[in-house]
């Protein structure tokens, strides 16, 4: 038999390979993933993302999962005959809705969530910001046309405590978190958007990148009018382009520039709409979406041998 004779198997050997280097890196490192209500509709992308995730888990990584709901609450609200508003990209929610948006999504989503991952073994375990203080916060007023103006029970971040996420972690566990905060205020809970949560979780945790999974290819540049998608940008751009986003990209784009800016080595925002957006985002040279990265100067460039993703993620 000729020893050098290739193997049809061949170009699987050689896609691990090609992963090498990356997952050599990122061993041990922490991945925070938003999963956004808009991308979570659909069955077969949900068992592609558990897989995903699981994947991660196995290949040496931390994920660290917090979901959305949006759909799933306005759809619950409308069956018990409340009206969705929104203000500033947030749901006002008064104490009524309060707790259906704690019902959906600490005992309807999160469940769904922790047991599609569970499928692949005894990993997945369930909080939400309110379980051992993870993340807590007081009222939070947004300020529209120069007033601060009262949009109910949501909340703004005023403390994370990742005391309980570090010990799951720790035990080889994959937490999927809620957007819940417990109120430094009252003895209540408030409504955080999940796209927030994750970012100050992504910073709290010190992880290596925020992926945030959306229904749309990433940033567009001239939204609605193109879909000619950013692919990279740097800390300062992205702050200067703020002001120009509307609805969903807001908490989502602001919540990128608060992981880069507080350690966070890349945001991505990503297709959830596409099957296995992770590991296509993370394996293969052409990467999708929008990535974020720290300003130039506040970070060291990656060995260009290192590094398999062809936007030069780090
Ligand atoms: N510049 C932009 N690029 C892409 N999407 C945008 C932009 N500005 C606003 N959007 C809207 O933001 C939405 C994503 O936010 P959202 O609906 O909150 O998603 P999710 O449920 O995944 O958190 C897109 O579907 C799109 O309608
Ligand atoms: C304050 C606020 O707006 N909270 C969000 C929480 C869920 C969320 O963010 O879900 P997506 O990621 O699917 O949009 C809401 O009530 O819809």
């Amino acid at each position: 038999m000729n020893a050098t004779r290739k193997h049809t198997a061949l170009p699987k050997a050689q896609i691990l390979i090609e992963a090498l280097p990356w997952l050599t890196r990122h061993h041990g490192k922490t991945v925070v993933i938003k999963f956004g209500g808009n991308a979570m509709v659909d069955e077969e992308l949900k068992n592609a993302f558990a897989q995903d995730v699981v994947f991660l888990r196995h290949a040496g990584l931390k994920p660290v999962v917090v979901h959305g709901g949006g759909p799933q609450i306005s759809a619950a609200l409308d069956r018990h005959g409340i009206v969705s508003e929104f203000k500033a990209g947030l749901r006002v929610t008064t104490e009524d809705a309060m707790d259906v948006v704690r019902m959906v999504l600490a005992g309807q989503v999160q469940r769904e969530l922790v047991g599609l991952l569970n499928r692949h073994g005894p990993f997945a375990v369930g909080l939400t910001g309110e379980d051992a203080h993870t993340i807590t916060a007081t009222r939070h007023r947004p300020e529209i046309d120069g007033e601060f103006v009262d949009i109910g029970r949501v909340g703004e971040i005023t403390e994370i405590d990742t005391g309980a996420i570090e010990a799951l972690l720790a035990d080889g566990r994959i937490p999927v978190v809620s957007s819940i905060a417990r109120s430094q205020d009252d003895h209540h809970v408030y409504n955080v958007n999940a796209d927030t949560a994750a970012a100050a979780l992504a910073a709290a945790l010190d992880a290596e990148t925020l992926m945030v999974l959306t229904d749309v290819e990433g940033l567009y540049e001239d939204w609605p009018n193109s879909d000619e998608v950013i692919s990279r940008l740097t800390a300062s751009q992205l702050e200067k382009l703020l002001p120009e986003l509307s609805s969903g990209m807001v908490p989502k784009m602001e919540g990128c520039l608060h992981a880069v800016r507080n350690g966070v080595t890349t945001a991505r925002v990503i297709d959830g709409r596409v099957q296995h957006s992770i590991l296509l985002e993370i394996f293969t040279d052409e990467g999708i979406g929008t990535m974020v990265v720290p300003d130039e100067d506040t970070v060291a460039v990656p060995a260009q041998d290192e590094t398999p993703h062809a936007q030069g993620e780090s």
